[in-house]
């Protein structure tokens, strides 16, 4: 296994190779048609082997360490597998591949006087970092397939702060035998990493934001997922609920996960569909109190929405990279959802809801998306702002244990508010967006099995934009209003059941809404609003 880098020039000469013509998956041997067809005939049983594997294992995308999704090792993590000499940069270097990671030292000539310090010049990349091998080859404009051999790519997934990136680490040798080994190896291992998925049903929403989503998935997410050899059923939807109509029917066994490339509107609908469809399948009645069983596929949430609250939420930036990346090395993060009922009957489950002044907006938003999207939100905002009014509520709740509670309230006793608030919004995430950098709710987590309520209590118009401005500032809104007696933050625990039960006024129909949690140790927060009309 150990060669020679006779051939460097040439390898240097090939350097510039880019990534797209990077496109063999199976180094093609010179020597024609047999092996071609019995690289055929692997193929088809690696693909049985993975099929095998996935019918097995649970289809999920969830793990934080990669480490734990693997097969069972054949080797110690530091015993070799293979060893050789690449072509990495400039030099020539010894390569060492182990089970968990490749680690290269650059060859030196021996000389007694040298100083060196062989360890300080080793590198190396930890195998659960890489999400793809490929064989490297140079071919000219318009060539398909072949070309020549120039060696192997591992493409590594980079964190720098909240964003995740792509790595090229390129290693040259010009013999395929090689080659061949190593990357057979490399497949092998990378293919232990039980929790990386294989296949996606991809939902993408043509309309979102400026009708860029269908491009910006062409662009930013297909390439990675090919790269990953990841298969993806894509569907462009063409109304609203399409997505969720699929869902409802579609088998979803084939499958390790769903992605939806879009905005909130489309991520909500998705992420019911998703929960929806498990409470179908568990013959769970959702016209009762009913206890919600947790999506059986992972939702991975690619931005391409005019805010994104939730893709920000969950993944702290709204890069549409970053997202493709965590799907693709199978990261996981539970986010709590809530589950709305309106006379008994199950709404929808969704990540947040808002009365009064934001649910208008939202409304009056939602009804002008033939104006560019900037322009709807501030006519939405202006126009409901003008005819600010308040709702007559009353609002019942428990507050959670730790949550910085302004009445000094006994844990699990109710507390009743009434009176008339500008608006009314329950959160389980923290919404973050551009507009608000520490959230909507910045007191909730994604994942803390409490939900935010914040009631804006009837005040003028300009304390109301006020409070609407300092949202936009890094300061903690929360601490900032705890005197102003105009808004009450108050985070919901999970820990007993039944929490809150109220009553909103609107257009003099009168709604009475339960907001019950109930606890999950999977999914911690379910939020159930329950709403009647005509209360007397
Ligand atoms: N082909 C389509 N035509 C019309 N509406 C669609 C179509 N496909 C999906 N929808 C609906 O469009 C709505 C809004 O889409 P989405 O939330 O993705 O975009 P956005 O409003 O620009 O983003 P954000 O919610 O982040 O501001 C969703 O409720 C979705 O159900």
């Amino acid at each position: 296994m150990f060669e020679s880098p006779c051939k460097s020039i040439n390898v240097l000469n090939a350097w510039s190779e880019s990534q797209d013509e990077l496109r063999e998956t199976q180094p093609v041997s010179p020597r024609g048609t047999r092996k071609r067809v019995k690289a055929k005939k692997k193929k088809r049983k690696q693909q049985q082997q993975q099929n095998e594997r996935r019918s097995v294992s649970a289809p999920q995308l969830c793990t934080d360490d990669a480490d734990k999704g693997r097969t069972e090792k054949k080797h110690r993590p530091d015993e070799p597998i293979g060893r050789g000499i690449f072509q990495i940069g400039k030099k020539s270097h010894d390569v060492v591949l182990t089970e968990t990671r490749v680690t290269w030292t650059p060859i030196q000539p021996e000389t007694p006087t040298a100083d060196r310090d062989v360890k300080n010049q080793e590198e190396y990349v930890e195998l659960k970092d890489v999400f793809a091998v490929k064989v490297k080859r140079r071919r000219s404009a318009g060539q398909q397939t072949g070309g020549t051999l120039l060696g192997i790519t591992l493409f590594q997934c980079k964190k720098k702060g909240l964003k995740l990136k792509e790595h090229a680490i390129h290693l040259n040798n010009l013999s395929a035998d090689h080659c061949e080994i190593w990357f057979k190896s490399l497949k092998e291992i990378l293919s232990g990493f039980k929790n990386r998925p294989k296949s996606l049903k991809v939902f993408v929403n043509p309309i979102s934001h400026k009708k860029e989503a269908y491009q910006l998935y062409l662009d930013e997410v297909a390439p990675l997922f090919k790269l990953a050899d990841i298969e993806a059923d894509v569907t462009i939807t063409k109304r609203k609920g399409h997505a969720l109509s699929i869902l409802k029917d579609c088998s979803l066994e084939d499958y390790d996960g769903v992605v939806c490339v879009g905005g909130d509107g489309s991520v909500a609908e998705v992420a019911h569909g998703l929960l929806l469809r498990a409470q179908m399948d568990a013959g769970r009645d959702t016209d009762s109190i009913f206890t919600p069983l947790q999506a059986a596929l992972p939702l991975g949430i690619i931005p391409a929405g005019s805010t994104d609250v939730v893709a920000c939420s969950v993944h702290g930036i709204r890069r549409a990279v970053t997202a493709t990346l965590h799907i693709i090395m199978g990261h996981h993060q539970p986010v709590d959802v809530c589950s709305f009922s309106s006379m008994g009957r199950l709404l929808r489950f969704g990540f947040s809801a808002m009365f009064g002044f934001g649910g208008r907006t939202l409304a009056l938003a939602e009804r002008h998306r033939w104006m560019p999207p900037s322009q709807r939100r501030e006519f939405a905002l202006i126009k409901t702002l003008a005819n600010l009014k308040p709702e007559d509520c009353e609002l019942s709740f428990i507050t959670s244990r730790g949550a910085e509670d302004q009445t000094k309230c006994e844990d699990g006793s109710w507390q009743t508010r009434q009176g008339l608030y500008l608006n009314i919004s329950i959160m389980a995430i923290p919404c973050l967006c551009s507009m608000a950098p520490r959230g909507l709710a910045p007191t909730t987590r994604l994942s803390n099995g409490s939900m935010a309520l914040i009631a804006v209590g009837n005040t003028s118009r300009s304390e109301f934009i006020k409070h609407l401005k300092r949202y936009s500032s890094t300061n903690n809104q929360v601490s900032s209003h705890q005197n102003a007696s105009m808004c009450t933050y108050v985070t919901l625990d999970h820990k007993t059941s039944l929490k809150s039960l109220g009553y909103i006024c609107s257009n003099s129909q009168k709604y009475i809404v339960w907001v019950k949690i109930i606890d999950f140790s999977f999914m911690p927060k379910i939020i159930r609003i329950l709403s009647k009309d005509h209360v007397p």
